[in-house]
């Protein structure tokens, strides 16, 4: 029984039906950032607790630029859980990252636009270090599992993120190479950031779904194809959620991510938007209150 870890999966386009976990109770959590993409399944996988959320909701009805980051991570944080995977479709900028692949995303480029990137403003100013997004030892322990359920891994892998939902030119497509992105996706950003304000330790498998269209000779990226290989992945994914907690051991030690806030906010107590302040009671409230 490892009762202190509490594994909160964001499953992604792959993932949209959930997950099976044991003692299965669906939970509507209230945000003050406002609507999550749906209720969180909370539930035990080998004794391990989990909570899942559909990124984009139940049957996928949320594109990648409304999905409610804030909310979606915040729920999390209330539900209390310790780390958060994320189990995201991805297309590969790399001839060696072949579709039906994983990576085990460790950075990110993002080039997302007017979405809500921060739980903190005007009232309550917080900088929190972004220089290494993914907590290494959940990115690992998400890694091994991933191979144990005979994923094809890569290790380590820049993901560019993209407003979409239209996949991208063949130009921005090699641009995104030559800046050393490895893979690419619409929702990786801004979630690794407020996991990282929320002292979330984060991390994400991405499963890649198809080659971006960087490739002269082909026809650009299809997806009804994405859908294929995502269909083919989904059992792979849910089988690595279940060895991830198969693996953890009885006791989780603390990570530098679980308090990444502690000198952050630099906001003068007095000075401080009180209204804010009340909102950022589950993610903040370690240091706030
Ligand atoms: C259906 S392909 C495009 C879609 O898939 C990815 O979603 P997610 O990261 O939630 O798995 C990609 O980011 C796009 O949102
Ligand atoms: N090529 C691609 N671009 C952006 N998001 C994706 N998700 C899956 N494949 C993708």
């Amino acid at each position: 029984m490892s009762d202190n870890w509490f594994i909160g999966i964001i499953g992604g386009s792959g993932l949209s039906e959930g997950l099976e976990l044991e003692e299965a109770q669906e939970v509507a959590i209230k945000s003050p950032f406002g609507e999550p993409s749906g209720p969180v399944t909370l539930g035990r996988i080998g004794g391990v607790r989990v909570a899942f959320l559909a990124r984009h909701g139940q049957g996928h009805r949320v594109p990648p630029s409304q999905v409610n980051y804030r909310a979606n991570i915040d729920v999390l944080k209330r539900a209390r859980v310790t780390d958060v995977l994320a189990l995201s479709a991805i297309g590969s900028l790399r001839e060696e990252i072949a579709p039906g692949e994983f990576v085990a995303v460790d950075q990110f480029i993002d080039r997302t636009t007017s979405r809500e990137n921060s739980f903190f403003g005007p009232g309550c100013v917080a900088h929190v270090s972004l220089a290494d997004p993914v907590c290494p030892r959940l990115a690992q322990y998400a890694g091994d599992a991933a191979k144990a359920a005979g994923a094809a891994l890569h290790r380590g892998g820049t993901y560019v993120a993209i407003d979409g939902p239209q996949f991208s030119t063949r130009a921005e497509s090699r641009l995104y190479r030559a800046w050393a992105g490895d893979v690419i996706g619409m929702t990786g950003m801004p979630e690794a950031r407020l996991a990282r304000e929320a002292e979330l330790p984060y991390a994400m498998l991405g499963m890649a779904t198809d080659y971006d269209s960087f490739r002269d000779e082909e026809a650009g990226v299809d997806v009804t194809d994405v859908l294929s290989i995502m269909r083919d992945n989904a059992s792979i994914a849910a089988q690595t959620v279940v060895e991830l907690c198969k693996s953890l051991p009885a006791e989780r030690s603390r990570v530098p991510i679980d308090t990444a806030l502690e000198h952050a906010i630099i906001t003068a107590p007095d000075a401080r938007d009180p209204e804010l302040v009340t909102r950022l009671d589950a993610v903040a409230g370690r240091v706030l209150s």
